[in-house]
């Protein structure tokens, strides 16, 4: 049996985009709420009974919520063009060092709707 546990946290962040539909105001500096999820999967271990100690999940969010949170994501380092799908890459790449059992990241916008998952399979 395999167990899956997430925690959730949001971010205001500021961006702009190049794209080719509707690129005049992407191109303008504009802002999201982010909300973001991250999931780590495995069997919990039989003396903690924990995959793994919540705590730590929460102490990487801190950290790495510090690097967007209030940021102009166009200046984040190694994050490349900020669309939802460059956050899950660039989440899934802060978290994966110290948290070996991630197994999801999302990213959506609740306001729009818009929604990105990216998975180990
Ligand atoms: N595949 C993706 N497409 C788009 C992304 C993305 O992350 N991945 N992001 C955007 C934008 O960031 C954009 O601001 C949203 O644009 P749009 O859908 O056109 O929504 P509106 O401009 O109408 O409203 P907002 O207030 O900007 O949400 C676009 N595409
Ligand atoms: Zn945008």
């Amino acid at each position: 049996m395999k167990f899956e546990l997430s925690q959730r946290f949001f971010f205001e962040a500021a961006h702009t985009l190049d794209r080719s539909i509707d690129r005049e105001g992407s191109l303008r500096v504009h802002g999201h709420t982010y909300w973001a999820e991250i999931s780590v999967a495995g069997v919990p271990d039989p003396v903690t009974g924990m995959v793994v100690d919540l705590a730590y999940i929460r102490r990487e969010i801190e950290r790495v919520r510090d690097a967007l949170d209030h940021r102009f994501l166009d200046d984040v380092d190694g994050l490349g063009p900020a669309t939802l799908e460059g956050l899950c890459s660039y989440l899934w790449r802060q978290f994966r060092p110290a948290l070996p059992h991630l197994s999801r990241v999302e990213v959506w916008r609740e306001a729009s709707g818009d929604r990105c998952r990216l998975t180990d399979d």
